[in-house]
Order: C-alpha cells, then structure tokens, then sequence
C-alpha cells in the first residue's frame, strides 16, 4: 500500500458513548467521502474507537478510504486471557492500526516496557501496523527529550527485534507532560524533537513515520510544516469541523511535500 504523505491518527479514548461514536463516524466518514486528499490517500487517516465500537465504525468507513484501529491489544494471540482483546480478532475486525504504549495505560495500568515490546511483536505478527506512542514525562530540553524518547524506543522494539518481525510503524511521540493540556508542546520544541527522533536510526529494519500527539488541534499542522510525518489527535478532534480544518491543513502540506513536488 502505498504511504500517505501525510497521517493523522484520532483516538477516541473513552470520551463518547457508543452512540456519539458512530454519529461521529457518520460526520467524519461524510467529509472522507469527499475530501480529495483523504480519497486520493495524499492524507492517510485512521480512527481508533474503543473496543465494542470497532465493528460498527468500520462499517461506516467501510465506502471510505479511512482506516480503523483498536486503542490496545494483547500480547498473546489466543487463550485464557479474561478481559483481553488479541491481534488475531482485531485484524479479523478489519483493524490496521492498533495504538500500543499510551501513557494512560502507562499510568493507570501499570504497563511495562516488557508488556509493550510483546504487545508490538503481537501487532506486527497479526499484520497490524502498531501505533506506538512514547514520550518524556516532564519537561526537558530538546536533546534530552531525543535520549529519553531513543530509550524508550530501543526498549518497545526489542522483542520484535528479537523476532526478527519487520514492517511498518507509527511513532507517535507524545510529550506526557503535553497531553490532556491546553495547548500542544511548542512548534519549535516539536520541530527539533521531530527532527532528532527520524534521524535515530539504530532501532532495527522498521519503516517508521514520526507523528506529534499531544492537545494537537486545527492550526499546529500548518505551523510545523515539513517538521512532522502527521499528528495523532484527541480531544481537539472531537468537533468534526476542527478535524475537516486539520485535513484541510494536511493536504496543503501533502502538496507541497517534497516527494509531491518530485512526482
Ligand atoms: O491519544 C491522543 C493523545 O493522547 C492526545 O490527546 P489530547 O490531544 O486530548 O491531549
């Protein structure tokens, strides 16, 4: 499949009902539909709504060029794992993505760096294209950031590496410090670290596109330009004209991407 120039992942956390899901997918699947960028894939999006929805919104993107995704999977495949949700039925589901590492489950669940290494093996062997977030939890200066973030990394590509799986994957760096807040880290700040995290070439033979996440909303994609692969949005995606102005945004940069211009 060919790359777009651009992706913008949503993740929907746990914010709607399962009905606001689907009338929300309705909205954004009716702009996909007729957005050229999304329909010419220029701009790749892909939606990841809680578990029980996963089924209905792929319906309702099925006529579209969008992609879904779950939040999480497990490490395992199949077996006596209560509560779990594995790559297999995911991908059975017609998931692409799956969003591995979120500094929620981080916090809140307690996940492992060794738990996130066997959950992107799992992705990459169930054919899904792991979403992998990461990022510093406080504030630091740009090249300590980088290090930070290269620690990280090495660590959730480990047992994949170990594995010997290849393919694709989203790095979503996600400042922990910039989620949930007002505003996104600042433009220059993500530009350095963007451009710090795509020159890191020590982590084995993945394909990787580095997005921003983090209180990313209409306007950011404009100012960072070239700096960034895409941005994974949250709250700032909510109101379906916001992310129309995003997709907007992401066009204008996909046609002046310097690939666009080789073409
Ligand atoms: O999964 C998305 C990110 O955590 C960003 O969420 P936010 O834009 O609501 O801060």
């Amino acid at each position: 499949m060919t790359q777009p120039r651009i992706t913008l992942g949503v993740s929907l956390k746990m914010y709607f009902s399962y009905q606001q899901t689907l009338a929300w997918s309705e909205e954004v699947a009716e702009i996909a539909r007729h957005h050229p960028a999304i329909v010419n894939g220029e701009v790749g999006l892909f939606v990841l709504p809680a578990f029980p929805a996963i089924a209905a919104i792929g319906q309702i993107f099925s006529a579209t060029a969008v992609s879904i995704g779950a939040q999480d999977l497990c490490w395992e495949d199949s077996g006596a794992w209560t509560g779990e949700v594995g790559g297999p039925m995911l991908a059975e589901l017609g998931c692409r993505y799956v969003e591995i590492g979120h500094a929620e489950r981080r916090r809140h669940f307690a996940e492992t760096d060794v738990q996130i290494a066997a959950k992107l093996a799992a992705a990459l062997r169930n054919g899904l294209t792991p979403v992998l977030c990461f990022g510093e939890e406080q504030q630091l200066p740009p090249d300590q950031a980088i290090a930070t973030c290269r620690q990280q990394l090495i660590a959730a590509l480990s047992e994949a590496n170990r594995q010997q799986l290849r393919g694709e994957v989203v790095l979503a760096w996600e400042p922990q410090w910039a989620i949930g807040a007002p505003a996104p880290a600042p433009d220059a700040f993500i530009a350095e670290v963007c451009d710090g995290l795509r020159q890191l070439n020590d982590f084995g033979d993945f394909h990787f596109r580095v997005i921003y996440g983090g209180s990313a909303g209409p306007g950011l994609l404009s100012r960072l330009g070239h700096q960034v692969n895409g941005l994974f949005l949250g709250r700032f995606a909510h109101q379906p004209a916001a992310l129309r102005q995003i997709i907007d945004e992401a066009a204008a940069l996909a046609a002046t991407s310097p690939s666009a211009t080789e073409a």
